[in-house]
This record gives C-alpha cells, sequence and structure tokens, in this order.
C-alpha cells in the first residue's frame, strides 16, 4: 500500500528554494509532492554567474543549474512564467496567474529580492534598468550592439561587476556612487583606494559622492543629472544601488513582514505551514544577500520538512569576493573595528597588496584583502570558528605559510583544520558545496581541481574557495592529485616561462602586443601581469624596449615613495653609503628650502627626505643634483658597507671601495624584486652582507660571495656561492648572478625564494661556466648601459616635468591615510 504524499508548494524557482528542494529529495524522496511556481520563464539558474554571462565568460546555458529534465526526473509539477498572485491561508491553496491553483500542507516563500530601483523622475525611461535576472542582462547586451555610453549607479558589488561586464561589451562606463568611497559596505578606505585606482586602470570611471537626480531625456534615457547641477551622457543606465526583498505577496497573505518575512530559527513564519528561505526572509532581524547564508537556511528547512531533527539556523558570518577579472578583493566579517577591537594592517603599494585583520579578544571576527586574496577562505573559516588566535595575528596578517593559517600551537595547521572539518561543513558557499561533497568527489575519482570543479560545482563561481579544495584535494586524492598549471594572473592561464618563451619566440614588443597575441581573457591586463609584462619585455629587449609607465605603481611611475599622507619620500643615491660635507650641506639647503619634515637615516645608509609634496620632487632633484637612490621601485636598492681595513684594525680589504665599485657599476638596474647588496671588510661582518641578495665578504687574501639573503618578515641567511681573490672577479660575478636572476625568476620574485627555488646547485653549474658567466655580465653590462637617471631626466624635460604639476583638488587622487605603509627602503 502507498501512503498518500503530502504536497509542498514552492513560491519561488530561485537558488535558495530549489536548493531547500534538493536536499529534501536527498533526505525523503517520496514525502511529498512537490509544486514549483517560478515567475521567471527560466529553470533555476546561477544567479549570481550572470556577472560572468554579462563580461562574456559564460553562456546563459551554463548557469542552469537544473535544467527540465531535473524537475521531470523528480515528479515535479513545474509552472514556468507564472507569478503567485494569492495565497489563502485559511485553505491552504495558492493561486497564480493564468487561472492556476495549488493546494498545499507545506509552503515555501522563495520570492528572493527585487533589485532597488531610484524612484527618481525618468526612472521609468527607456534603457533604464536594474541587474538582477536573465532579462536585465540580455537587455545590457542588446543595448551596447546600439549604444555606446553607459552609467552604472551604485559602486558596490553589483554595480562594478554590472560595470565589468560592460566595459567587455564595448560600452564608455562610468560609475556613480554615492559614498566617497566604492563598496563601503565591504571594504575600508585604503582598500577601496586600491580598487579604484586598479578598476580605473581597467578603463571604468568614477563619480564619487555624486546624487543622481532625474534620468534625463525623452523616451529612452540621454543622461543623468546630479543634485550638484553636473550632468553625464549615457544611453544606458544601470541601477545597482541594493535590493528589496520581494514580500508584496507575503505581506497580502497575512504573513508577518518587516524588511523581509520574518521567520524563526526553523524558517517558519507567524503561519502555520508556511516557511519561508532566501533573500525574502527576515531572521533575526537580518535579511541576507548573498547565496552562502541563504543555502544555510535550505538545508535547516528540508530537514524539518523531512522530519529530521535539526539545530535550527542560527544567523550567518558572511564574506565577499568581487567577481571582476584582474581584481582580486575580499572581504569577511566585520571589517569595521567595533569598540574594544584592534586591527592589523599591511599595505604595500608597490605590490598593491593591502590586508586588514579585525582582532575581538583574541579572536579573528574580520578581514579585509586587496591585491593577495588567497588567504581569503583560510581566514573565513577562523572568523567561522571563532578559535583563539593569540600570537599568531601576525603570521596571518602577512600571510606565511598555509599551514601557519591555523590550529595556533595544536600543530598540523590549515591540513588539519580541513581534516577536522565536519562533512556538512560548507566549503563554497556560493554553491553550497559541502566537505562531504567534495571528499565524495575525489574518492569517486576526482583528481585535480578542474574536476571536482566539473563534478560539484565548487569553485565555479567566485573562485574564492579554490585553496580549501585544493587543499582537500592534497589530503585526499594523496599522491594522485593532478596540479593544473595557474597562469601568473586570472587574465591568463599561461605561466610566466611560456609567456616569456612566446614573447621571444614571435618578437612581441609590447604589453599590448602580448595580451592580444595570446589571448588575455581581460583586454585591459590587471595589476599583477601589466607590470610584469613589462618587466620582461624590458628585460628581453633592452634596446627596443620602451618603458610602459603606465604599467608600473605610482611609486615607479613619480620615481619617489608615496607616503600615507599622499606626500613622497626622496632617497638620493649614496655610494656604499659613503657622502661628503659638501653633499651633505647641498642636502641640509634642500631640505631647508623646500621645509622637508623629517629627515632620516634609513637602513640602507641614506638620507630619506620625508614629506615632499609631489609637485616639489622634480625641484628637490634639481637642487639635490644626486641620482636617484631608486628608493621605490624594483631595482638596486642599496649597497651597505663597513669601513673595512681603510679604517677598521680588523679589516682585510676595503669594503668601501668594493660597495662604492657595485653600486656604481649596478645603479639604476630593474629587477623582478627589489635587490640589496652589501660589503663586509671582515667575517666579523658589520655590514650583514649574509642576509642581502648579494653579499660579499672579505676574507685574508680575497672575497667570500653570499647570494639569496633576505631579512624582514621572512629572514633568509644567504648561502655562499663561491670565494674569489680579486676585485673584478668580484664584479664579474655579481652581475652574472644578478642577470641570472633577472633573466629567470618570475616577476615579483626575490632572491631568496628564486635561489630556494632553483636550487644553489643549479645557480653555481651555471655561473661556473665561465664564458657563461661573462655573457650575462656582458647582457647586463649592455642592458645598464642603455639607462639613464629618472630624476635628471625629468628635471630636464618640461614635458614630464608637467606630470608633476598641482591637480585641482576635484582630481587628486587621495592618499592611503589609514595605511601603514613604510618606505621601501626601510623595509627589508
Ligand atoms: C548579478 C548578480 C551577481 C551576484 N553575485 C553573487 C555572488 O558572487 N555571491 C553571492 O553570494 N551572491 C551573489 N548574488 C546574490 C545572489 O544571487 C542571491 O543572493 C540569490 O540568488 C538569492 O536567492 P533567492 O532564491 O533568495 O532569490 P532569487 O534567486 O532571486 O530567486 C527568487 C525567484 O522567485 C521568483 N518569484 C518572486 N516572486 C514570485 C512569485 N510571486 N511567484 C513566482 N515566482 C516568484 C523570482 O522571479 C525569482 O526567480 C548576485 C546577484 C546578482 C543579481
Ligand atoms: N560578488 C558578490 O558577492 C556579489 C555580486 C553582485 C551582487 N551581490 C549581492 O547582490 C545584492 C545587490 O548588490 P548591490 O551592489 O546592488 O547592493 P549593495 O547594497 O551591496 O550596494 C549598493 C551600493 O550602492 C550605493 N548607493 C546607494 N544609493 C545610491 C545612489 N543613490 N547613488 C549611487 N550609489 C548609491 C551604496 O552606497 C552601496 O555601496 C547584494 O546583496 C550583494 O551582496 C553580491
Ligand atoms: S666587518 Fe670587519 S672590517 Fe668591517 S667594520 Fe666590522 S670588524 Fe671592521
Ligand atoms: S565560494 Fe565562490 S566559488 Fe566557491
Amino acid at each position: 500500500m502507498t501512503t498518500k504524499r503530502k504536497k509542498l508548494v514552492l513560491v519561488g524557482n530561485g537558488m535558495a528554494g530549489v536548493r531547500t528542494i534538493e536536499h529534501l529529495l536527498k533526505l525523503a524522496p517520496d514525502l511529498y509532492e512537490i509544486t514549483v511556481f517560478g515567475a521567471e520563464p527560466h529553470p533555476n539558474y546561477n544567479r549570481i554567474m550572470l556577472s560572468s554571462v554579462l563580461a562574456g565568460g559564460a553562456s546563459m546555458e551554463e548557469i542552469v543549474i537544473n535544467d527540465l529534465g531535473w524537475y521531470r526526473d523528480n515528479g515535479i509539477t513545474l509552472h514556468l512564467g507564472r507569478t503567485v498572485t494569492e495565497i489563502d491561508p485559511g485553505n491552504r491553496k495558492v493561486y497564480a496567474e493564468g487561472g492556476i491553483e495549488a493546494a498545499y500542507d507545506e509552503l515555501i516563500m522563495a520570492t528572493g529580492s527585487n533589485a532597488f530601483i531610484l524612484p527618481i523622475p525618468g526612472a521609468e525611461k527607456e534603457g533604464v534598468i536594474g541587474f538582477r535576472d536573465i532579462k536585465d542582462c540580455q537587455a545590457m547586451q542588446e543595448a551596447s550592439r546600439q549604444h555606446k555610453k553607459a552609467a552604472v549607479i551604485g559602486g558596490g558589488l553589483l554595480g562594478l561587476e554590472a560595470a565589468r561586464g560592460l566595459l567587455n561589451l564595448g560600452m564608455d562606463v562610468t560609475v556613480i556612487h554615492i559614498n566617497e568611497y566604492l563598496m563601503e559596505r565591504q571594504l575600508d578606505r585604503p582598500a577601496s583606494i586600491m580598487l579604484q585606482k586598479e578598476l580605473e586602470a581597467q578603463g571604468m570611471k568614477f563619480l564619487l559622492k555624486k546624487q543622481t537626480e532625474s534620468v534625463l531625456g525623452k523616451q529612452r534615457a540621454k543622461g543623468l543629472l546630479f543634485k550638484d547641477g553636473s550632468m553625464l551622457e549615457a544611453d544606458l543606465v544601470v541601477m545597482a544601488v541594493g535590493i528589496r526583498p520581494n514580500t508584496a505577496l507575503a505581506q497580502r497573505s497575512g504573513i508577518t513582514v518587516e524588511r523581509g518575512i520574518v521567520v524563526d530559527d526553523y524558517m517558519r513564519t507567524n503561519l502555520p505551514g508556511i516557511h519561508a528561505v532566501g533573500e525574502c526572509a527576515q531572521h533575526r532581524g537580518i535579511a541576507y544577500g548573498l547565496v552562502a547564508p541563504l543555502y544555510e537556511q535550505g538545508a535547516v528547512l528540508a530537514k524539518r520538512l523531512a522530519g529530521i531533527e535539526t539545530g535550527g539556523y542560527e544567523g550567518s558570518v558572511t564574506s565577499t569576493k568581487l567577481k571582476v577579472s584582474g581584481v582580486d578583493v575580499f572581504s569577511g566579517g566585520i571589517f569595521v573595528e567595533p569598540e574594544g577591537a584592534r586591527s592589523l594592517r599591511y599595505q604595500d603599494e608597490i605590490e598593491g597588496v593591502y590586508k586588514k585583520l579585525v582582532v575581538l579578544d583574541d579572536r579573528l571576527i574580520g578581514a579585509v584583502l586587496f591585491g593577495e586574496t588567497g588567504e581569503g577562505a583560510s581566514l573565513f573559516s577562523l572568523i567561522k570558528s571563532g578559535e583563539s588566535i593569540a600570537g599568531r595575528e601576525k603570521e596571518l596578517l602577512l600571510g606565511l605559510p598555509a599551514d601557519a593559517l591555523s590550529s595556533g600551537g595544536g600543530g598540523g595547521g590549515a591540513s588539519a583544520r580541513l581534516e577536522a572539518m565536519p562533512a556538512d561543513e560548507i566549503v563554497c558557499g556560493c554553491n553550497g558545496v559541502s566537505k562531504g561533497d567534495i571528499v565524495s568527489a575525489i574518492e569517486g575519482g576526482c583528481t585535480s581541481l578542474g574536476q571536482v570543479k566539473g563534478c560539484t560545482k565548487a569553485s565555479a563561481s567566485c573562485g574564492g574557495c579554490k585553496p580549501l579544495v585544493e587543499g582537500l584535494l592534497q589530503i585526499y586524492a594523496g599522491d594522485d592529485v593532478v596540479t593544473v598549471k595557474e597562469g601568473i594572473c586570472g587574465c591568463t592561464s599561461l605561466s610566466r616561462d611560456e609567456i616569456v618563451a612566446e614573447i621571444k619566440r614571435m618578437g612581441l614588443k609590447t604589453v599590448k602586443e602580448v595580451m592580444n597575441v595570446l589571448d588575455w581573457n581581460n583586454e585591459e591586463g590587471c595589476s599583477k601581469c601589466r607590470p610584469s609584462l613589462n618587466y620582461y619585455l624590458g628585460m628581453l629587449f633592452p634596446a627596443e624596449y620602451k618603458d610602459e609607465k603606465e604599467s608600473r605603481f605610482t611609486n615607479e611611475r613619480y620615481h619617489a615613495n608615496i607616503q600615507k599622507d599622499g606626500t613622497y619620500s626622496v632617497i638620493p643615491r649614496i655610494y656604499g653609503g659613503v657622502t661628503s660635507p659638501t653633499e651633505l650641506k647641498r642636502i641640509a639647503e634642500v631640505a631647508e628650502k623646500f621645509a622637508v619634515p623629517l629627515v632620516k637615516f634609513t637602513g640602507g645608509q641614506r638620507l630619506d627626505l620625508l614629506g615632499v609634496k609631489k609637485e616639489d620632487l622634480p625641484g628637490v632633484w634639481e637642487a639635490l643634483d644626486m641620482p636617484s637612490g631608486h628608493g621605490y621601485g624594483k631595482a638596486l636598492r642599496t649597497v651597505k658597507t663597513c669601513v673595512g681595513s681603510t679604517f677598521c684594525r680588523f679589516g682585510t680589504q676595503d669594503a668601501m671601495g668594493m660597495g662604492v665599485r657595485l653600486e656604481k657599476a649596478f645603479e639604476r638596474m630593474n629587477a623582478p624584486a627589489k635587490v640589496k647588496l652589501a660589503v663586509s671588510g671582515c667575517p666579523r661582518n658589520c655590514a650583514e652582507a649574509t642576509v642581502k641578495d648579494f653579499g660579499v665578504v672579505a676574507i685574508d687574501g680575497g672575497w667570500e660571495l653570499h647570494v639569496g639573503g633576505n631579512a624582514g618578515v621572512h629572514v633568509r641567511a644567504t648561502e655562499l656561492l663561491g670565494v674569489v681573490k680579486t676585485d673584478d672577479e668580484v664584479e664579474e660575478w655579481a652581475s652574472a648572478f644578478l642577470q641570472y636572476y633577472r633573466e629567470n625568476a618570475t616577476w615579483n620574485e626575490r632572491t631568496a625564494p628564486w635561489v630556494e627555488r632553483v636550487g644553489l646547485t643549479h645557480i653555481k653549474s651555471v655561473l661556473d661556466d665561465e664564458e657563461e658567466r661573462k655573457a650575462l655580465h656582458a647582457r647586463l653590462r649592455d642592458t645598464l648601459d642603455r639607462t639613464v637617471d629618472p630624476w635628471k631626466q625629468i628635471v630636464n624635460e618640461p614635458e614630464l616635468r608637467k606630470n608633476f604639476e598641482k591637480l585641482p583638488a576635484a582630481q587628486a587622487v587621495p592618499a592611503a591615510k589609514e595605511s601603514g605603509e613604510r618606505t621601501e627602503e626601510e623595509s627589508a
């Protein structure tokens, strides 16, 4: 005898509702006769991926989660394109468009949200849309075929993803934002400013602190008028100013509604048999707007409906990742310090990296990452776990090896955390994939990230969970794991070596050409690939390549180090740290003349003039009449020396003379990362040569050559490359080592990790070959002979000087005010 199934009706065929049904079918496949109503004419699809569809990274077909066959196979009655218009709670019935009605024992409201359209005059005009569904996406694609200028109102996640998509469609895009910085709901000011700069480099324009008064135009939008009286031309206006839970039907039906449909921990509304999940629901005062919490709600409701005991939904901590190719932004938990909390920050404008951790009672409660977001998933799991991070705060901030990211003191690190993670914990928030799902996929034969993605969808949306999925692969696939090569950034799947080989093979000569020919998936590139391509091209073709200033970071463009108040630091070259009374007097006069607020000795034996205004830079350089110390770039910085045999009674060689010689030989040398040298006059090593990229230590009758050292966060002592007798040999070996590093390291890789990666034995074997050594030396000489001092060049060329003129206040780039940035000279 078959028992009669209960009737379950789902209103809303979106991500949260259908997810609940999927769960329920797994838990109790025969319990309900299910009817689904969807106002949209499509089967259930991944709304998140609309951003990728718009940007050209996915097709509409690819984002379907459950096709029509799935509904059929599971015996679900589906009414597509039918909006439910009425609920009769007394008789437990729903009524939909087209005269359709359905009775229920249990009803799920999963009506999602509506895009908020600003109630301003002209908002109803043709060409004004929100960005919420397939229809909106198609409208934007269509508009881009006929129109050129787009305005996106709202600089939040949605607005920026829409803007990136429209840029990809060839439109001229301006984002209008009401706040003074972008994504203020997810980011703090420094991260937001870095984000803005990166997006500007991609071609996006911004109008900040602007309030839209009305949409101009007759039938179709022609532009926007702002409250300050200014205007913007636009024939497509996308409103991305937030969402409002879709509650009208619930309200009409007597269900309690505040901002959303009010539910308890079991997703029950005030009316018997009626539940709500997803963006339309309000739980403990919060209506969520991201899928991860909605999936958690769905899991609880599914258990409840299946009659399985469950602890109830207790609310979610959320994290977000902006899905814009070439920009890495992560925000999780509480990123604005509540009372009693501390925050730790790290900012490096040269590398384009910003990190902020918020700690309360020794627990990580929030994080913002820009530029390097690989640790986002691990940090987010620490935020959720609430475990103590006492004593590990700095490690976490500075991104030590993945295994430092957890289990403080308990040992084991990140892999131990993954192993201990319960099977039902969600690893991929975007797609609601649990650890158990991923482990099953691996045990079922998936051995690469791509295969796990194909089987489970984990990492298929924002990609934020990729490190965790890879971690699970390492643990559960063991030796079978297939590591698929990663591109140098999100814009390409090519590795550094492949790119360099292709540049050489095809003789590519500009950054744009490389991107075009090698099929970059983002026309403008990003903050990782543009500077690296600029470096590789300059390194490969020193004679022909013209440096692309726009592919460099601010500091390298202005040849000075930007400080947290927006002023600059000027470090002239002082060869070997040896100066003279005349030079010192000149520096003092310049400091007085330009009212330089601070003059300080750096760790590299030089003088740093701090607090110089941008417009004063050329004047300061002119008056100093000294070469640039390159204290701002990926280049030779200092050659630190001790006094050596000239004065010291222990000295066996002239350390100062050698230091000056090396600094003169290698000044203006750019490199994959900054390079520091030191020369000590005896093994007492007062110049600390054994923590430098290239260290020279005098011994009786010769010099020891040390390589691959590094102070700073990850201290690494040098390894001994060899011992030579003469000063000429020191220069030749140093030159060959540096050129080999220049030609083979990945952009941004310092000598310490490079030596570790390729091995000293290999480097030695190359440099021991005299012919090869001399050839490397000659290539570096040839490169350096073509370089000029950047300060002199700017001082002497009026056109270049113009770049330093004071901008009108409105255009000035805001400084990274809250940053804790140090001058690069001082950072090791
Ligand atoms: C472009 C874009 C990108 C996004 N990116 C991300 C991201 O990267 N990460 C993230 O976590 N979140 C992201 N989101 C948010 C995420 O998509 C939503 O949180 C999620 O889709 C909400 O699911 P839901 O089921 O509650 O609502 P929806 O997915 O909106 O589904 C509700 C459905 O109910 C239907 N409906 C409404 N009323 C009725 C009715 N009376 N009768 C019948 N049907 C009805 C609607 O038409 C809709 O199809 C993004 C959203 C957009 C628009
Ligand atoms: N990557 C992701 O996780 C992702 C991507 C897209 C959308 N979403 C989700 O979709 C939902 C909608 O996104 P959203 O960005 O519209 O919402 P949001 O509320 O996060 O951001 C809206 C932004 O618009 C700005 N704004 C408000 N009024 C304005 C006005 N009059 N003029 C100019 N700017 C104005 C606000 O300052 C805010 O920054 C959110 O829940 C979001 O989390 C998430
Ligand atoms: S390293 Fe040797 S030579 Fe140089 S200062 Fe120290 S003791 Fe003197
Ligand atoms: S968390 Fe976004 S794809 Fe997994």
